[in-house]
């Protein structure tokens, strides 16, 4: 099967070893044959948003090519935050892992269980900034508007710091230094 469809998936840890969940995220997903990771953004270190009481989280975003259906990715993503300890408690409050489907070719999705592009990501700077650094030609549209048009308008730059440039080869398998 081809892993033909591409999208980008935000990926996010405020708790315990918060590095740690995020390469467990990306070696379920390189373990998957029905998964192809491409791009790997760098990791930044972020403010927490919508609830303000909780710890900086790790951000980063990953390109991934796939055979999945948009429902078929969200059901294995889920999988794997549960399997990271996930638990659901407050609303955008502190998890071990959060895994976000930001787009899914440019299909515009809107499901009960599934919403592309991500309603909040264009608001985001611990999204946009990362997804830019991933692919800083995108097009959004169902906007209307390029990454870069989307960044300019960003309010919330400040609060993102680069805390790591993308994974080595020997963590991540990753061959981009
Ligand atoms: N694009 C999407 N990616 C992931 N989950 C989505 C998406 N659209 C809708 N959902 C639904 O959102 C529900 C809640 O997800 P979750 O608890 O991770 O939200 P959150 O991360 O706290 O908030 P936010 O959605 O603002 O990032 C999930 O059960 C899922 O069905
Ligand atoms: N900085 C930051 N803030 C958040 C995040 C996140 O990943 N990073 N995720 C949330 C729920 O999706 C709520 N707030």
């Amino acid at each position: 099967m081809t892993n033909e469809n591409t999208v980008y998936l935000s990926m996010g840890s405020n708790m315990g070893n918060r590095l740690s969940f995020l390469k467990y995220a990306a070696k379920c997903m390189k373990e998957d044959v029905n998964i192809s990771l491409t791009r790997y953004s760098s990791i930044y270190e972020t403010a927490p948003i919508g609830y303000t009481d909780q710890e900086n989280f790790l951000n980063m975003v990953i390109e991934l090519k796939t055979s999945y259906s948009p429902l078929q990715l969200l059901s294995r993503t889920q999988k794997i935050q549960d399997n990271a300890g996930r638990e659901y408690n407050i609303r955008w409050g502190p998890r071990t892992l959060d895994l976000d489907i930001l787009l899914y070719n440019h299909e515009n999705i809107k499901m009960e269980q599934l919403i592309v592009p991500h309603p909040r990501m264009f608001e985001r700077g611990f999204v946009i900034i990362p997804l830019r650094e991933v692919n800083p030609v995108l097009y959004f549209p169902s906007i209307e508007k390029s990454i870069d048009a989307v960044y300019e308008q960003l309010r919330d730059k400040e609060g993102v710091y680069l805390w790591k440039k993308p994974f080595g080869e020997e963590e991540f398998g990753h061959s981009e230094s």
